[in-house]
């Protein structure tokens, strides 16, 4: 363990000094776990991910939880084999968590990998990405990496500097790019019943509302804010979004008629409802150079996390909405905003579709076209942690959450 600041012999646990550097992606934290989590059994990146869910789902809790983390931390583990790392079609895999258990895309988190697979240091990190062999395109000053998230390959474009000894290193003041999988509607407005039990008091007297449902890499209900009840995004009390979003979700899964809108083709373990994302079209600062803006707000997991950031996965689900409702152009540039990015004039996620897929599958089970979407943004680093348990300590190895 590096020298610590501290007269102390640390003896952890049990388990290993655990070794992060944290980011945020316009302001939603990315806590990427390079050392120390226990090896993972199995051979796919998704039978890894069923191992930590089921054996080491204490160290998720003890990293995303207090006194470590918080309700809205999110996490990133890289798991340098997988079975397409194996095979060449990947460089490196990823498992991504938040404060309630795993999740199977990531755009902010994506956009802060970008930056850290092209900084580590290799000494830093032994083990950590031994295949990497990053490619310099000279015209765009940019090198690639292929990240398998358990939703598929995402293809990360990361602009670059020649920095210290000819090395490469990430250009903190370009946005890092990516591609995410094929991306398509599910259902384009539908008609969803509440049942009292799951009804908010901003709906008044209705008792339905109007949702989109579209696939980023992970499901998301899309819905208009006014549609919820709430006049504006901006001005609204987050607790009243949260709940609403919550009640919302607890009724999409407890309706088995709505289970069609987020079951995945092939892979029925990615095939879950990640979040609910509210939409304020009504807003958006629009930056010079992209054709349109919008507000939203994303809103996950069965604890209602908060996405600080637009959602990288969910604006390529917004895209995909824009070019199958909407027929927007491919080319056309939208950004989208969270409240942080639409606060500060910053941050905010421009999407644009890149081409349709190759493979439109099997056409029933969507409502319209797969296509691929490009996501950017930029993330920063905000520090670099070594978390530990002393053997003394009952109370934080497996994290809380008051
Ligand atoms: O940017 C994203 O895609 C993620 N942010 C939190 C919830 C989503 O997974």
């Amino acid at each position: 363990m590096a020298k610590l600041p501290i007269r102390q012999d640390i003896i952890p646990a049990g388990d290993a000094p655990i070794l992060t550097v944290d980011t945020h992606t316009t302001g939603e934290p990315t806590r990427i776990i390079y050392s120390g989590f226990p090896a993972l059994h199995g051979h796919t990146l998704l039978q890894k991910k069923a191992d930590a869910k089921a054996n080491h789902d204490h160290i998720r809790r003890r990293l995303m939880l207090e006194p470590r983390g918080h309700r809205e931390m999110f996490g990133a583990l890289l798991v340098n084999n997988t079975e397409l790392t194996a095979s060449g079609d990947a460089d490196i895999g990823v498992l991504f968590m938040h404060n309630e258990g795993f999740s199977d895309m990531c755009g902010h988190a994506t956009i802060a990998l970008g930056r850290f697979l092209v900084d580590f240091d290799a000494e830093a990190c032994p083990g950590l990405f031994p295949g990497r062999n990053l490619q310099l395109n000279k015209k765009t000053m940019t090198t690639t990496v292929n990240l398998h998230c358990p939703c598929g390959v995402v293809k990360v474009t990361v602009p670059v500097v020649v920095g210290l000894e000819g090395k490469l290193q990430s250009d903190p003041g370009k946005s890092v790019s990516f591609v995410s999988v094929d991306s398509y509607a599910t259902g384009l407005d539908v008609d969803v019943t509440l049942p009292d039990a799951s009804r908010w008091s901003e709906l008044g007297e209705r008792t339905r509302i109007t949702v989109d449902f579209c696939y980023g890499g992970a499901f998301y209900c899309v819905v208009d804010a006014e549609e919820l009840g709430f006049d504006s995004l901006k001005s609204t009390d987050l607790d009243a979004l949260r709940r609403a979003a919550g009640s919302l979700m607890d009724a999409l899964n407890a309706d088995p008629q709505y289970r069609q809108f987020f079951q995945h083709p092939t892979e029925p373990d990615l095939g879950c409802l990640l979040g609910v994302i509210i939409r304020d079209t009504s807003r958006g600062v629009i930056p010079d150079g992209v054709d349109g803006a919008e507000l939203g707000l994303c809103i996950f997991g069965d604890q209602q996390q908060v996405d600080r950031s637009p959602c990288g996965s969910g604006s390529a689900a917004r895209r995909t909405i824009g070019h199958t409702k909407y027929n927007w152009p491919m080319e056309k540039k939208q950004v989208y905003h969270s409240l942080v990015s639409e606060a500060s004039g910053r941050g905010g996620f421009t999407a644009y579709v890149v081409e349709r897929s190759q493979d439109q599958g099997d056409a029933s089970d969507v409502a319209g076209e797969r296509v691929r979407v490009r996501v950017e943004g930029q993330a920063f680093y905000t520090g670099f942690s070594t978390f530990v348990v002393e053997s003394a300590d009952r109370i934080s190895g497996s994290g809380f959450m008051l």
